[in-house]
Order: C-alpha cells, then structure tokens, then sequence
C-alpha cells in the first residue's frame, strides 16, 4: 500500500501542516515531517476536511441504470469530496428487502469509490400500506440504520407510529420526506406570487411543515429517532427549532440548492429547476442558511436525483423531479457559508455521519484516524460543465455558473479515490 505524505496542508482550516497516510489512517501530522519511499503531495493552499459524507443520495441502480448507476455515482461522489453516501431505496425494485439492500452494498463495494450504505424502505414497494421488513434489512450484510420511502411521504400517522416504533429496538431512524399529499396534488412548483403569475399549481409550504409538526410530536411520543429529509421552509425551521428545544430527537437535512436557488428559476420553464421540495422564497432561503449556522438544521444533504435526458428534457408538467448535487455540494456550501471549514466539516462530514452511525467516518484528519477525507483547493473558480461531470445524468441547475472551490483530492481508507481532481479508477 502506497503511503503519501501531504505537505503544507491546513487541516479544518487551521495552520499548515503535513499528514502522513499510511496503512489506511492518518499515521503522523506535524510540521516538517519526511517519510522516505512516501508519494509526496503538495499541498501549499489546500484545506484538508474529514472525507464528506451524504445522507441523501439516490443512485438509481437496480433499475434506472440509464439514469445512474452505484459506480457512476460513487465516481461522481468521490470527485466532490465524499467518502460515504447513504443510498435512498426508491429504486426499481424498491430497496424494501434484505436483498435488494444486499445488492446495492455489495455494488458500493465492488466499484470502491466511496462507502455505499444503502437506506431501507419504509413501507413495502413505496406505497405507504404496510410496513417493510425493517429487521430483515437492519439485521443483513447491509446493516441498515435508516429508513426512508423518500420520493413519497409515509402519509399515513398510524403507520408511521409504527414505524417509529419498530426501528426504535435498534436505534434506527426514520427519514421522512415530509408532503402531505393531499395538499400537494397536481403540484409543479412552490405556491406563491410566482405560481400565481405562472398559473402552475402550487405545493405549499405548509403541506411540508404540516407533516414536520406531525412527525416530531409521534417521534415524542415513541421515543424515537426521526430524520427530516430536504427542509425548505421558514416554517419548517421554526417546528424544528421548538422540536429540539423540547429535547426531541429530531435531526434534519437542507439541500444545497434549497440553500441557494429560488422559485424565480421557474420563470424560465426550464425543468432542470423541477425538484421537491420545490424552490422556495429568498425569504425561506435566508431562514434555512441561518437554522444551518445555528444548528437547527444539523446536515447538508445532496438530494442527488440524476434523471436520464427524456426525462427531463421536457415539458415542465412531464419532467421528473430531481437535480443533481454530489459534484457541485462543497462548492455551493463555500459560496453560501464562506471558508468557515469548521462548521462545514460539521454539517457535511461529521454530524452526517454521527447520525448514520458511520463510526469510520466524520472525523477530522488526526493521527490514528481513518484516513477518509478530502482536500480542497479553496481558491479555485470553476466553471461548471454538464458534459464534464462524472454523473451518468446531466440535470444539474448550475451550468455554466463559475462556482468556488475544487477538490483536487479524496481518499478512501488511505488510498486516493482522486488525485489531481481526476478520479484515480
Ligand atoms: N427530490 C426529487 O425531486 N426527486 C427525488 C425523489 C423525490 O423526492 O421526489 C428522486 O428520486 O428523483
């Protein structure tokens, strides 16, 4: 195993240092270290940030292998800085049996590039009528903590109590896409003075926080664990915020582009814009930017929704929801929170991984520590290029938008998943 001593490095944004990796940890760091027969690395400029890690990622396979594909996705994932991504289960079939969840680790392991811990289904087949075998998947080779029928709410109270309930045996948590359904039918962007003037059916606002408000009072009931996926609103931010100062145990996850873009985009009718939650309102925008400061909203989750040409190439009423994120995250969090490297190692390394239970990740390079982090050149532009990305999918809302910061390294284990910003295999 190759050992790499890289040279001048800050590491959480702290003075320049160098790290030794070796044998699959960080094995020295200190000023002015040698290591004879290590490959050196300068890194002059760079930040170094525990391996990022992504709670919300949806890589398609089985199913949409046109779409994405673990491999393709696991690239895309290690070229923006990741380590691990938890993989959603709306695939086809439905990750909602040990077996599928099987599949879809075994893959991750196989393409090498980054952790693959898939994320069960709540319910069986995604519909919201019965429970999925929850235990058979907690108790497979995948050891799935985290549950989630995301794409669809788990609509119905009673079975979300149980859910609730069951999981809370092995410390599971349960991560709800929360949409009332019935407030949200026909729904094509967010409702407000844009849908209005658009005449697009709208999905407000409180179809999301009606559901957060439901959700966190269930999870006190039961004691249990509850994950908000793609926070997008104001609102959403104060239940939270009164969630968590009544010791509930509730986390919750924003999107970098709920971070940045706004319902204005779907002006243009361009369905590269089409995502749910929907757009929001620069109002929302500032609010959920402030609650991830606070540490209201505890993680930056991708919500990495690659969908093949035809189905997003099309009308706006057609097209499927969903953009990309995984290549374009740590960019958006530079430009939305500036090189604040501590609390970004927070909210898309550590606390992500501390809530998914990823024990190897999420901790900030020291000696002894699995050597699962990333550098990050923070004073380079780029400019972002549909064809370049390593995705399968094209549909990200940031082409040809110059955005900061370029990860020029990641490392799985100690060994280089990039190298010099290309993926190594
Ligand atoms: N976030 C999205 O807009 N799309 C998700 C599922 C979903 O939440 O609808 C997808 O799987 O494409």
């Amino acid at each position: 195993m190759t050992a790499y001593l890289i040279k001048g490095v800050s590491v959480v944004g702290g003075d320049p240092t160098d790290l030794l990796v070796r044998d699959g940890v960080v094995a020295e760091s200190g000023p002015g270290l040698s290591a004879p027969g290590a490959t050196v690395l300068d890194a002059d400029g760079l930040v170094a940030l525990p391996g990022l890690v992504d709670l919300h990622t949806h890589l398609r396979e089985p199913g949409r292998e046109d779409a994405e594909t673990v491999e393709t996705g696991s690239r895309a994932a290690a070229l923006g800085g990741y380590t691990a991504v938890c993989a959603m289960a709306n695939t086809s079939p439905v990750a909602d049996t040990a077996g599928v969840v099987e599949q879809v680790w075994r893959l991750g392991r196989e393409a090498g590039l980054v952790d693959v811990q898939p994320i069960g289904a709540v319910t069986v087949g995604l519909a919201g009528e019965r429970l999925a075998e929850l235990g058979a998947m907690a108790d497979s080779a995948a050891r799935v903590r985290i549950f989630s029928d995301d794409g669809h709410c788990v609509a119905d109270p009673k079975l979300m109590r149980r859910a609730l309930e069951y999981v809370k045996a092995f410390d599971g948590i349960i991560a709800q896409h929360a949409e009332e359904p019935r407030l949200t039918e026909g729904a094509q962007m967010h409702e407000g003075e844009v849908s209005t003037r658009l005449g697009l059916t709208g999905w407000p606002a409180v179809a999301e926080e009606a559901i957060i408000a439901r959700d966190v009072l269930l999870a006190e009931h039961v004691g249990s664990r509850l994950h908000v996926c793609h926070v997008s609103t104001a609102g959403s931010v104060e239940v939270l915020r009164q969630a968590k100062a009544r010791g509930i145990r509730v986390t919750a996850e924003v999107t970098p582009h709920h971070l940045l873009l706004t319902d204005e985009r779907a002006e243009t009718y361009d369905p590269v814009y089409k995502v749910n939650p929907p757009l929001r309102t620069a109002t929302d925008i500032a609010a959920l930017r402030a609650a991830l400061v606070e540490g209201v909203i505890d993680i930056v989750a991708t919500d990495h929704a690659p969908h093949a040409v035809e189905d997003k190439e099309c009308e706006w009423a057609y097209a499927r929801p969903g953009m990309l994120g995984l290549e374009t995250a740590l960019s958006i969090a530079l430009d939305v929170l500036g090189p604040e490297w501590d609390l970004i190692a927070e909210r898309m390394s550590r606390a992500p991984a501390r809530i998914a239970g990823l024990d190897t990740h999420g901790r900030n390079p020291a000696p002894g520590v699995p050597a699962n982090l990333t550098l990050v050149d923070p004073s380079a532009r780029r400019v972002i290029e549909p064809a370049d990305l390593a995705s399968r999918s094209r549909n990200t809302p940031y082409a040809r938008m110059t955005l900061p910061g370029r990860i020029v390294a990641t490392f799985l284990r100690g060994e280089p998943t990039v190298l010099d910003g290309k993926a190594v295999k």
